[in-house]
């Protein structure tokens, strides 16, 4: 590829951005702007037409499955192998760095990474060690806290908690437990991996200037979403010398709730210095409709930085509204459309149905189940979070580190093997008082004699059952040992003697995990095949799915559908109290972060996108009568097309246009209080003024009927 070619398939604003030079680069734009696209092209550009060798770029994306479409991307187009490029997410370089550099980061070579399920684990362990109170002190709290803190770059040791404040010195005490747990057993949680990176660069100036040295220019996609101590090692790395290029859209902010810092993007022209800001504003994606509802949403949030967005591509379709009565009609009618399309020739991956909660997935996969639509889903009940999967990446993480405290507790008994909590207990207490981990604390009970005889017998069936999966373990490839494990654990037996579908379905899921070690390819020979490939699962998670070639229908959370982009979209479950999601209502930032979930969800639709919503809903086990989400009503009304329950059409919509109930001040979707039945949510109404009744849903009481004359409802 020539370099002109690099420069022509790009708008001027495009081609500004990607020959800039500037020492250091803004790109602030709205979806679907070709934000992603600048970056690919500049990388090539920096090869071509500077001559930068590909070593000595460094590209942040936010997904691992990004970070290899950018390369398959720069394969494609300049011939070239990418091995020596460092791209990947904030985690995966952190991780990268610290398996280079274990030593100056203060680790054992062999640390493990800890991922959210075994880290709610061991903050568990660590609260029931302090002796505390669950109900009181929930551990999941707990776990929270240690990561905000560890996001905005604190350890224990710096956080000074004042003397009345009870809540923060528990947290506090917790943390200081849960560090001393990880660093006993040589374990690294997700946060831990950004904070020691960060920490090595301050440690090691000679790991610092050596990577300054290589690294030419730094480029960082989704911006917007970078947290304190992400942006923190970012600012170290650049020093004064590499420059940075970062793109982003402050409406597409959606990890706040993690940390994630939207004044990043303005601190980022303060802090690097030179800063150019480049503005995309040709949207390349969507239809004018889709993009004008995307618009409409989003102009109800404060304090934007303010892009406008358009399109010259054609106005097409309407948006389509669709209430189910249920959310099993809803799901009916999202796999019946889907169909209709799939059968006019388009391919099942250019469906996507986003939902706000992973819970709402399981109904849509009955319902494509039941009409036989291949489906995958993203994030949510990941490949490599399956129980059945995480048990058997836990003996292998035995064979690897006998002090992975976590993997211990995971399969001690599991398939059941006789050791009780009795058991378990004594030898954790063995390992608190001795300071040692679990393995080494049950072979001090069995050598010492420490418990009755069967449970030593049991826990010594445990030790050589490890032990001897162990051995010879060098000796074999990477798939033999993953199926000798699974078969030797009794792992496989187990699953096989349970009934029913879902005994089946582990089963097929731990063959798929020799699958995935037979086309796992390791690189290089610094560590072995079986430590990159758990490596890779717990990096991995969800994002490497079994079947990613096969087509089909792609249902993910709206979070994880960021920078995706498909022809038909489906946002499902727009309800008030599932999205704006019950937790967001009460803090306007939350609802603005919410808005832009929206945002992020409506934009990702190329030619069509469906909205749909249950009238009622079962979920978690309860029913609940929920009024369409607000951002429907943000949506100008003349783009919507509303389709009834028999599939005919209708047009204005009527239930949408009536938001308010007429004389009243009050309308749809508003929380309100009763002197008696507390707080609620206007649902419904009939008639008008003083002779109106609403049918109020209160949080507490369920769904009544009431007249607006005597209730003397307060707006919330
Ligand atoms: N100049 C262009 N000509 C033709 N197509 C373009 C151009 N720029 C971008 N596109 C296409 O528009 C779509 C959106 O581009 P891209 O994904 O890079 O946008 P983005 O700004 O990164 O979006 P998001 O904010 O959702 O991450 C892609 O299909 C891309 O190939
Ligand atoms: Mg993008």
């Amino acid at each position: 590829m020539d370099v002109s070619d690099i420069l022509s398939p790009l708008n001027p604003a495009q081609r500004e951005a990607v020959a800039a030079e500037s020492d250091n680069l803004l790109v602030l734009a709205g979806a679907g702007s070709g934000k992603t696209r600048v970056l690919v092209h500049r990388i090539a550009w920096l090869i071509r037409a500077l001559g930068l060798s590909p070593q000595a770029i460094l590209a942040v994306t936010f997904t691992n499955k990004a970070a290899k479409e950018m390369r398959g991307r720069i394969e494609e187009m300049m011939q070239i192998s990418t091995r020596g490029m460092w791209v990947g997410t904030f985690h995966g370089l952190a991780h990268r760095l610290l398996k280079a550099h274990w030593k100056d980061a203060g680790l054992p070579q062999n640390f493990q990474i800890l991922d959210a399920d075994d880290q709610l684990r061991l903050v568990k362990r660590v609260c029931r060690e302090l002796d505390l109170d669950e109900s009181r002190w929930p551990p999941k709290q707990a776990m929270w806290y240690i990561n905000g803190q560890k996001d905005e770059g604190l350890r224990a040791a710096h956080i000074d908690v004042p003397h009345g404040d009870l809540y923060g010195q528990m947290m506090l005490r917790i943390y200081r437990a849960y560090e001393q747990a990880c660093e006993r057993a040589g374990l690294v949680d997700f946060a831990e991996l950004l904070l020691r990176a960060h920490e090595l660069w301050l440690k090691a100036p000679a790991v610092l200037a050596h990577y300054q040295g290589r690294f030419r220019q730094i480029l960082v996609d989704e911006f917007q979403d970078t947290n304190t101590i992400q942006y923190a090692w970012l600012r170290v790395l650049a020093g004064k010398t590499i420059p940075v290029v970062a793109v982003g859209d402050d409406d597409q902010s959606i990890y706040g709730w993690r940390g994630a810092k939207i004044e990043n993007i303005q601190r980022f022209s303060d802090d690097f210095s030179g800063c150019q800001t480049v503005r995309l504003e040709q949207n390349y994606r969507s239809t004018q409709t889709i993009l004008q509802a995307a618009n409409g949403v989003i102009a109800h949030n404060f304090g934007r930085l303010g892009k406008e967005l358009w399109s010259a591509g054609e106005s097409g379709e309407p948006i389509t509204l669709y209430a189910g009565f249920n959310e099993q009609d809803e799901a009916r009618f999202i796999v019946e459309q889907a169909q209709s399309w799939i059968d006019d020739g388009n391919a099942r991956s250019s469906v996507a149905v986003l939902y706000r909660s992973n819970a709402q997935s399981r109904v849509l996969e009955e319902a494509l189940i039941r009409a036989g639509l291949p489906y995958r889903i993203h994030g949510g009940q990941r490949f490599y979070e399956r129980m059945e999967i995480r048990n058997a990446l836990a003996y292998l993480r035995l064979i690897q580190n006998r002090g992975d405290d976590a993997a211990v507790e995971r399969v001690i008994n599991t398939p059941p093997r006789g050791i009780g909590s009795k058991t378990l207990e004594t030898v954790r207490e063995v390992a608190r008082n001795r300071e040692v981990a679990l393995w080494q604390a049950i072979r001090m009970a069995i050598a010492e004699k420490l418990l009755p005889a069967r449970a030593l017998s049991a826990l010594e069936g445990f030790i050589v059952l490890v032990d001897e999966m162990d051995g010879g373990s060098d000796d074999m490839l990477l798939e033999e040992l993953v199926e000798h494990v699974e078969h030797a654990s009794g792992l496989l037996d187990f699953h096989q003697k349970e009934k029913g579908e879902k005994g089946q379905a582990r089963v097929e899921n731990l063959e798929e995990l020799v699958s995935a070690a037979r086309q796992f390819e390791p690189e290089g020979e610094e560590l072995s095949p079986l430590q990159q490939f758990l490596d890779n699962a717990a990096l991995d998670a969800g994002e490497a799915q079994a079947d990613a070639h096969e087509d089909s229908v792609q249902l993910m959370t709206l979070h994880s559908a960021k920078g995706l982009e498909f022809p038909l979209v489906f946002l499902a479950g727009m309800e008030e109290n599932l999205f704006p999601h019950r937790m967001s209502l009460e803090e306007p930032g939350r609802l603005e972060e919410e808005r832009r979930l929206c945002y992020v969800g409506i934009t990702r639709a190329m030619a069509r996108l469906y909205i749909t919503y249950a009238e009622t809903r079962r979920i978690h086990g309860s029913e609940s009568y929920n009024s369409p989400s607000r951002f429907i009503r943000e949506i100008p009304v003349d783009l919507l097309q509303e389709v009834r329950l028999n599939n005919t059409i209708a047009a204005p919509v009527s239930s949408l246009t009536q938001a308010a109930v007429p004389d009243t001040g009050l309308s749809l979707g508003q929380r309100v209080f009763h002197q008696i039945f507390g707080e609620g949510i206007v649902l419904n109404f009939e008639g008008r003024g003083n002779n109106a009744r609403v049918e109020v849903h209160f949080d507490a009481e369920g769904s009544k009927w009431l007249v607006v004359q005597y209730a003397n409802l307060q707006v919330l």
